[in-house]
């Protein structure tokens, strides 16, 4: 049954079923993870994206609360091959659109050959493939969504395991996955998450032992603020980041950023430490990557396949940064050590 309509550039119209009725827009993605979906989907990294599943069944183990990242989705559409009653339901609960039956495969390959791109969608009994295309039209580019900072930012700052026995971390949180807040916790660390503005004073205030720029959706040269707060503390502080964490601090050290034809979503993307040669399988979520690191940071680790940053350090300075998610969640965690290195800079 075709009740969706799902536009992407060229005006090509490629016809679905709706799982989730609405219209949406957003840079169409996708994602090879073949576990995961309900942390995919609560994961602030996806704002403003419409994430397509490669894997064709999503939702065979249902929809549990605790394995999300958030408090909600953040893709504003999803696409699958085939996608079950849970899920569906979950998306119309929290009036997503979501639409399966159509051919997944095309769409990666098309994002492949293309890059990513803008999409509009149209589902339920009253769509239309004008619908579509009008939702295509007003879809805006990834870095015109300027303050999306302030879509999935605490509003203010909150603490979380007061009075552990670990080093105080000043999370700067542009859109912090829960895991990555977690994996601080279960080492005992106190987790100050501040606002993606915050300001210089506030990091002053909780007094951190090192400052950590999380992960969040969009281009990482919209996170201004982040980066001066990164420019401010650098040689005071130590610093670590995760993914958009990374590109902010390569931009606010004199590094620059770019655009990826199509990013790297999923969960067994290869890094190579170019130190120790070891190989580990990692867990990614980027559309962008940093095309120089500037002067002050060392490319440690790559990606096996494209040979793109995946880990900045800077030992005088006390600096380590990861473009992958070392929490993971879904995924491997061959690079959970990532959180023992950053309590270890704090505690120095
Ligand atoms: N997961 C992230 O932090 C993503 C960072 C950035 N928004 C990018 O797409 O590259």
């Amino acid at each position: 049954m075709t009740d969706a309509y799902v536009a992407i550039e060229g005006e090509r119209v490629i016809e679905a079923r709706s799982r989730s009725p609405g219209t949406t827009r957003g840079e169409l993605v996708f994602t090879t993870a073949y576990t995961g979906y309900e942390e995919s989907l609560t994961d602030p990294s996806y704002e403003e994206q419409l994430l397509t599943f490669s894997y064709p069944l999503i939702g065979n183990y249902g929809v549990r609360e605790e394995r999300f990242e958030s408090d909600r989705i953040h893709p504003r559409g999803v696409l699958a091959r085939e996608m079950t009653d849970d899920v569906a339901e979950w998306l119309q609960e929290e009036e997503v659109p979501g639409v399966d039956h159509l051919d997944t495969r095309e769409i990666v390959t098309e994002i492949r050959d293309e890059g990513a791109m803008k999409c509009g969608i149209a589902a339920g009994p009253d769509a239309t493939e004008e619908d579509a295309i009008e939702q295509l039209h007003q879809c805006k580019h990834m870095s015109e969504h300027t303050d999306i900072g302030s879509q999935v930012s605490v509003r203010d700052a909150t603490v979380h395991n007061e009075g552990g026995s670990g080093p105080d971390v000043a999370l700067v949180d542009c859109g912090a996955k829960g895991s990555i807040i977690e994996s601080l916790i279960e080492r005992d660390a106190v987790v100050h998450q501040l606002p993606y503005d915050a300001t210089e004073a506030e990091v002053e205030a909780v007094d951190p032992d090192v400052l950590f720029i999380s992960n969040g959706p969009g281009d990482p040269e919209n996170f201004e603020q982040a980066g001066e707060i990164v420019e401010e503390f650098v040689g005071e502080l130590p610093l670590a980041g995760i993914c958009l964490g990374q590109q902010v601090v390569a931009n606010a050290l004199g590094g620059r950023t770019e655009k990826m034809e199509f990013g790297h979503r999923g969960v067994n993307q290869p890094v190579r430490d170019l130190r120790t040669d070891q190989v580990v399988m990692t867990t990614q979520n980027h559309g962008y990557t940093v095309a120089d690191p500037g002067d002050k940071l060392e490319v440690t680790q790559r990606n096996v396949n494209d040979d793109t940053p995946e880990g900045l350090d800077n030992e005088d300075l006390g600096i380590i940064t990861r473009q992958y998610h070392p929490e993971a969640n879904p995924g491997p965690h061959d690079s959970l050590s990532f959180f023992d290195d950053v309590i270890e800079l704090a505690e120095e």
